[in-house]
């Protein structure tokens, strides 16, 4: 039986009478990269949303390493190991970038009561965070405030402070949007040098960049899964160009 690194089945997502998730069944092998794209509204979010934590599914599961997490809230899927990107950052604006590293390092080993440890260990958390911006290209800016940042620059420490969970299962949303063509061609090289040792899900408008860096793609379309495969074999199902199509012709 092969393990899925994170899997949902049979998902329904009901808001009121709409239905934004109907039986998606989305099942990622570790190791795997999976672009998850669609129209606007198909239930990317949503999905998103379910397969981390943020909702509950109204019908189905998730699992995650194997484990049923249906139940789990957000903080405890991410403990087990799943870290996730927002579509706008999540960063704290008015902090340094080296505070939000600090402050994501202090989360993820539990010394967020900093204040109440020795010396010792406050300093190397701080030498940990320089690691993970040096690891990053963002030291040069670790004194300054994220508001600060260029967007791109805001994009990349989002990355960086996801991946500082040292996350077995990754779920980025939409990380080229709002970049200039330059930063989407460096984000996307960042996200495909990542190590196979994790799997990555992301939901990616951008179809050069999702099928540049996926093995798999599933397609959703008003809340269900309408294709799944390789990049070549979507890109040429007719279900997908007419889902696209449609959504053209709507604009
Ligand atoms: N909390 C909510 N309450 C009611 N409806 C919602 C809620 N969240 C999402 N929806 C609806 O569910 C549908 C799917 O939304 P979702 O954000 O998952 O789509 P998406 O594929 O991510 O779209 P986009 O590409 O525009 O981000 C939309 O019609 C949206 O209005």
């Amino acid at each position: 039986m092969t393990e899925y690194a994170i899997a949902g089945e049979n998902l329904t997502m009901q808001f009121g009478a709409f239905r934004a998730n109907d039986d998606v069944t989305l099942k990622v092998p570790a190791g795997e990269r999976r672009a998850l794209i669609g129209p606007n509204g198909a239930g990317k979010s949503t999905l998103f949303n379910l397969l981390a934590g943020q909702l509950r599914p109204t019908e189905g599961t998730v699992s995650l390493l194997g484990r049923n997490v249906t139940r789990l809230p957000a903080h405890r899927r991410a403990r087990l190991g799943l870290a996730r990107t927002f579509q706008l950052t999540d960063l704290l604006d008015e902090l340094s970038v080296r505070q939000n590293v600090e402050l994501t390092l202090a989360a993820q080993t539990g010394a967020h009561r900093v204040f109440w440890r020795p010396l010792g260990s406050v300093g190397r958390l701080a030498a940990q965070a320089m690691e993970v911006l040096e690891e990053w290209d963002l030291a040069a800016f670790a004194d300054r405030a994220v508001r600060e940042l260029a967007y791109g620059q805001q994009r990349v420490l989002e990355i960086a402070l996801a991946m500082s969970r040292e996350p077995q299962v990754l779920l980025l949303d939409e990380p080229t949007a709002g970049l200039s063509p330059a930063d989407a061609h460096r984000l996307t090289s960042l996200v495909a040098a990542l190590p196979r040792t994790i799997t990555v899900v992301m939901i990616e408008h951008d179809m050069e960049v999702a099928f540049t860096l996926s093995d798999q793609v599933s397609v959703l379309q008003q809340g269900r899964v309408i294709a799944e495969g390789t990049p070549d074999e979507v890109s040429t199902d007719n279900r997908v160009l007419e889902a696209y199509l449609g959504e053209a012709a709507d604009a």
